[in-house]
């Protein structure tokens, strides 16, 4: 039963409602401002009854707006309907103005005040479930620390998470390229305890090797021809906090025998120094090529991976995360959208089967970049699939719908088609259309408009776009 509030100086109203009201809420009764706080704090009902004429100033409304406003310092929210006498009505909308739900002017129709307490719990009602919503929404919307998924392959990733990210060991993340490596790793840092500190990344495979050991480690000044100045390796640059070395599979070996030596003494030698420089980093590493394989053709040593793949970290591929796909390109959408201020609404069904159907090789940051695109080349707020820039060797293979489109389209004018992507063929059939119509109206726009029943901006628009004009 919902609990109501009724604050009142006067025993006989107090009664009066108690009995008119008790079998529907559970009433609790307060006879001055000091009580009603206390009782409000305890009870925290939804809805107050408040007579504004209460003690010391029962001939006022001092200490009824009082109550008022402290009520709704503790919560905004509740609803308060605030009874005055005929004669009071300025404090009545005075109190309104302060944030009370309603005013009902005594003497009290207990059948009046029932409909009117009825439909504030029904809107505090409404309201509680969409601030419940709202906050459902700001939770999906963070994702894990940016990071979304509901399929339970990316749920035990998460949970992975929150288990390592504040012990200091070391992580190796295993996932083909673009499936979120990179934001697992930062999402290790930003919960772990070097938060404060620096997150430094450092592609392993992106780096010749002959300067990637000076990257990782610095090196001295004259170390070799170039080096003019004393320069901080990455890895003591990281100090403190976590260092992310990418595509570590790709490490060549002797860097592989340096790196395990750092892991093993938390020392660095710059290049071409002799000082062994003492580092506390957090050491998290990712790879996409398959680990096993390369240990076992001997590419990447055991002992490295042992060290570095303490607590190994796979992410699944686009592919096999299910309605995670779907849900991934809604959030791209809304991102891109606002980001570009492009009005962006939605998918079209065509679209939705393609982004669930098609293989995803390049993963979460292939869909990221389709969907990019696809707001920015969409002509309408829908994005259909050839925004989505689907090859056409792909869009050939596109629903039914499609081709449906294309044989009716064939028949029309004799158009070659065949070959086109589904826009152009549009784009050719809409022309030809016009055309026609145009011809056949003698150029009348209006007579056009209504002949292919669109609207005369409509058909305005089609023609400019078109490059055709009326008479
Ligand atoms: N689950 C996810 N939720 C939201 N965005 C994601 C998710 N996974 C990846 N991304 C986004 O996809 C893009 C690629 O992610 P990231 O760079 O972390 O992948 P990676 O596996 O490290 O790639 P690579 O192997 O090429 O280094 C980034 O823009 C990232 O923000």
């Amino acid at each position: 039963m919902e609990k109501l509030l009724i604050v009142d100086d006067s025993q006989e109203i107090r009664k009066q409602l108690k009995w008119g009201l008790a079998k529907d809420y559970k009433v609790i009764l307060a006879e001055s401002v000091d009580e009603a706080l206390v009782l409000f704090a305890q009870h925290q009902p939804a809805v107050v009854t408040l007579d504004l004429g209460l003690p010391p100033d029962i001939d006022g409304a001092t200490e009824g707006l009082r109550c008022l406003e402290e009520i709704l310092k503790q919560q905004p929210a509740t609803k308060v309907i605030v009874l005055s006498g005929n004669e009071d009505h300025a404090n009545a909308l005075a109190a309104v103005g302060m944030g009370a739900y309603d005013f009902y002017h005594k003497p009290i129709n207990l059948d009046e005040l029932k409909i009117i307490l009825s439909r504030a719990y029904h809107v505090a009602g409404l309201e509680e479930e969409n601030r419940r919503l709202q906050t459902e929404t700001r939770k999906e919307e963070g994702g894990y620390g940016g990071i979304f998924g509901h399929c339970p392959a990316m749920q035990k990733v998460f949970a992975t998470i929150k288990k390592v990210a504040s012990i200091d060991i070391p992580v190796l993340i295993l996932g083909e390229s673009g499936t979120g490596k990179e934001i697992v790793a930062q999402a290790i840092h930003n919960r772990g305890l070097r938060q404060e500190a620096r997150f430094v990344a450092i592609n392993c495979g992106a780096i010749p090797e002959n300067l990637l050991e000076s990257e990782l480690f610095g090196h001295e000044k004259g170390a070799f021809t170039g080096a003019q100045n004393r320069v901080q390796g990455k890895v003591e640059f990281a100090d403190q906090g976590t260092l992310f070395l990418d595509e570590i599979g790709e490490m060549p070996p002797l860097l592989q025998v340096k790196m395990l030596r750092f892991l093993q003494d938390k020392l660095v030698q710059r290049v071409g120094g002799r000082e062994d420089i003492p580092v506390d980093v957090r050491v998290v590493a990712a790879t996409n090529i398959d680990i096993h394989d390369a240990m076992k053709k001997g590419d990447f040593r055991e002992d490295l991976y042992y060290r570095l793949g303490v607590i190994t970290i796979e992410l699944p591929p686009l592919r096999e995360r299910g309605d995670d796909i779907e849900l991934l390109a809604n959030v791209f959408l809304r991102r891109f959208s606002q980001e570009l201020s492009i009005k962006a609404r939605g998918f079209s069904a065509a679209s939705l089967k393609w982004i669930k159907e098609y293989d995803w090789p390049g993963n979460v940051r292939e869909l990221e970049n389709k969907v990019k695109r696809a707001i920015v080349m969409a002509d309408t707020p829908i994005i259909e699939p050839w925004d989505l820039g689907f090859e056409e060797r792909e869009l050939s293979d596109l629903s039914d719908e499609a081709t449906v489109a294309t044989e009716d389209t064939e028949m029309l004018g004799g158009l070659e088609l065949s070959g086109l992507s589904l826009k152009d063929a549009r784009y050719q059939v809409d022309h030809l259309l016009l055309q026609r119509a145009l011809e056949e109206c003698q150029g009348n726009v209006q007579q056009t408009a209504e002949y292919l029943s669109v609207s005369r901006p409509t058909l305005y628009d089609l023609l400019k776009k078109h490059g055709l004009h009326g008479s």
